[in-house]
This record gives structure tokens, sequence and C-alpha cells, in this order.
């Protein structure tokens, strides 16, 4: 078994807590990512993703919970002094490739910004071939160092995002919708690069996403939120074979979700997807139905599909 790289563990974010405009983007989710693998997380807009990985990376606070990156407590203060390599081995993706590049930089300083954050290379020479190393690599070449970021294509932009989270040598990636300002041709070359890359580089990816068949092309495990749950994990091919949790159902068939109180299957006749709460009161929580299948679900659910599934 792959050595774990992260652990999540019941992670909150809540925003405007404790007032009436509070949201629980990140609703008490766990989950581990393992080295080398992709897990793709998926979900319709607003169920949480983003903000999942935005608190991963610390561009948030976590409300509570934990999360471990190969030993290091990254929203523990005590882990004040592994942050700085924290902060180089994950780096982050966005999805609007332009709003993440500064309009004002040219290409050469916006890859070159974590070189000299992190101190990697010695002199000027050094960090132009470094980029230009990057650039390449990307699939781009030494004339661009010099131009801007609103001179390229929106692909090519994304490319910019790639060799600038590459330049530190992380290990981690996330991938908040890389491609999802993308038109569909270049969304496979940039999938294939960040698969190439993985191959390459041994990167692990936490590749967040709304288009399904995307995600299952790149992803080793996918992991379904929905309303700041985290509703189903399993690897990709089970996921999409055998889905046991309705919104997932709802999702791979394209069905919009019934009315809350609607019996979609037999095994989830008191579930009420808006509350996350059983209407009989049962414990809910992410229980593993096949191996490496976890649905979230009841106890008596959770029996229910064991004896589905065998
Ligand atoms: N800074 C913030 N302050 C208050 N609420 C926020 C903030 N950021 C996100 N939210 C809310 O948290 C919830 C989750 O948002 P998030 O962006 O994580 O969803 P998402 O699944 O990534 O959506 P999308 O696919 O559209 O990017 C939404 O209800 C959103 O409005």
């Amino acid at each position: 078994m792959a050595e774990k790289l992260l652990e999540i563990k019941n992670l909150k974010q809540y925003f405007n807590q404790g007032k009436p405009n509070e949201v629980r983007a990140v609703d008490d989710i766990s989950f581990d990512i393992y080295k080398g693998e992709t897990l793709g997380l998926v979900g319709e807009s607003g169920c949480g993703k983003s903000t999942t990985g935005r608190t991963i990376i610390r561009l948030y606070d976590a409300t509570d919970g934990q999360v471990i990156y190969d030993g290091i407590n990254v929203h523990d203060k005590k882990s004040k002094n592994d942050l700085k390599t924290f902060n180089r081995k994950m780096q982050m993706i966005f999805q609007d490739p332009y709003a993440s590049l500064n309009p004002r930089m040219k290409v050469l300083d916006i890859i070159a910004e974590g070189l000299d954050i992190h101190g990697l290379v010695k002199n000027s020479k050094e960090r132009k071939e470094r980029v230009v190393e990057l650039l390449e690599t990307v699939g781009l070449n030494r004339e661009h160092a010099d131009r801007y970021a609103h001179e390229f294509s929106g692909g090519q932009r994304q490319r910019l995002g790639i060799a600038r989270a590459l330049a530190v040598n992380p290990e981690f990636i996330i991938a908040d919708e890389p491609i999802s300002a993308l038109d569909v041709s270049i969304q496979a070359q940039v999938v294939n690069l960040l698969k190439e890359l993985q191959e390459e580089k041994g990167l692990t990816y936490l590749f967040i996403a709304h288009d399904l068949s995307m995600v299952k092309y790149i992803s080793d495990r996918i992991g379904v939120m929905y309303f700041g749950k985290l509703v189903e994990l399993a690897p990709a091919e089970d996921l999409y074979n055998n889905p046991m949790h309705p919104y997932t159902q709802s999702l791979l068939s394209a069905i919009p979700l019934p009315d809350p109180n609607y019996e979609r299957t037999r095994v989830r006749k008191s579930y009420d997807p808006t509350s996350h709460n059983y209407q009989d009161g049962e414990e809910i929580a992410m229980r593993e139905v096949t191996p490496g299948h976890f649905v979230y679900c009841s106890e008596k659910e959770f029996a229910t599909l064991q004896a589905i599934s065998n």
C-alpha cells in the first residue's frame, strides 16, 4: 500500500460562524491521500470543493479539525517552523489562470517568484535558465519569458500557472478547477500535461472539478461533496460503476436531485440531504461498504448496502 501523504481529519470551515449568515462550507470531512495518487473531488457549485482545497493549503485557517501533511499538522501553531517546507511542497493551480497571474509582471518574474522566496537559485543567470527549463517542461519556450500573461491564450496561461507551481519542486499540487475555463480540446492537453508531470516527477494531486468524465480520466479515486459533506469516496471505476449515495447516483445519471423527502432508493427512506440528518436521528458517518468504497450513511443503511453489494 502506498504511503499516506495527506490526512484530513474532521475538517470544518465555517464562514461567519455563529452569525445568521453562517455557511458551513466544509462540514466535518475526513479523508487521506496517498503518495503518487490523484484524488478527484467533485460536486456541484457551492458544495465546498474550493474551500476544502484552500483550507488544506492554509489560505484559510481551519474552523476545526486537522490537516496533516507528511507528519506536519499544518493548522497547529506549534508547526510554525515546518510551514516553510510545507509551503514549498504543496502548491496550488487555480481555475482562472489569468486572474492568478500578476498582469504587471513578466512571465520570467511570475515563475521565478517561488524560486526567490525559497532561495532556490543563486544568481540571475541560474534564475533565467531555471525559468526557461520550466517553460519548456510545460510546452512553452525561452521567448515566452519576456512576455506578459495577457499575451497568452487560456491554455497557455494555465501552462504558466503549472510552471509557476512546479518552480519550487512541489510534491503535492491542488488543482482547483484547472480546466473549467478552457475549451474542451485544450482541457485534454492540460490534463495530459498534468498526467505526464505526475509520472515524471511522482507528484500527488487533489484535482477539483465539475466535469465528471475528465475527473474519471485523471483520478485514481474520487470523492463526492454535497452541502459541505463528503458523501462518497471510492476508486474511480468503482464509483462510476457502483455509485451508492443518492447524490452520486443523481450526478452520474444527470437527473436533478428530487425533493429531499422523495424516496430515492430503497435504502435511504429517511435521508434529508439539506440538513444531513436522518429523520429518525440515526447517526450517519462515512462507512466502508466494500474495500476502499466509503459512503456517508447510517448503520442501518450500511448493513443494507453491504448486503446489496455482496
Ligand atoms: N470567503 C467566503 N466567505 C463566505 N462564504 C464563502 C466564502 N468562500 C466560499 N463561501 C461559501 O462557501 C460555500 C462553498 O463554496 P466553495 O467555493 O468552496 O464551493 P465550490 O464547490 O468550490 O463551488 P464552485 O464549483 O462554484 O467553485 C458556498 O456557499 C460559498 O458561497
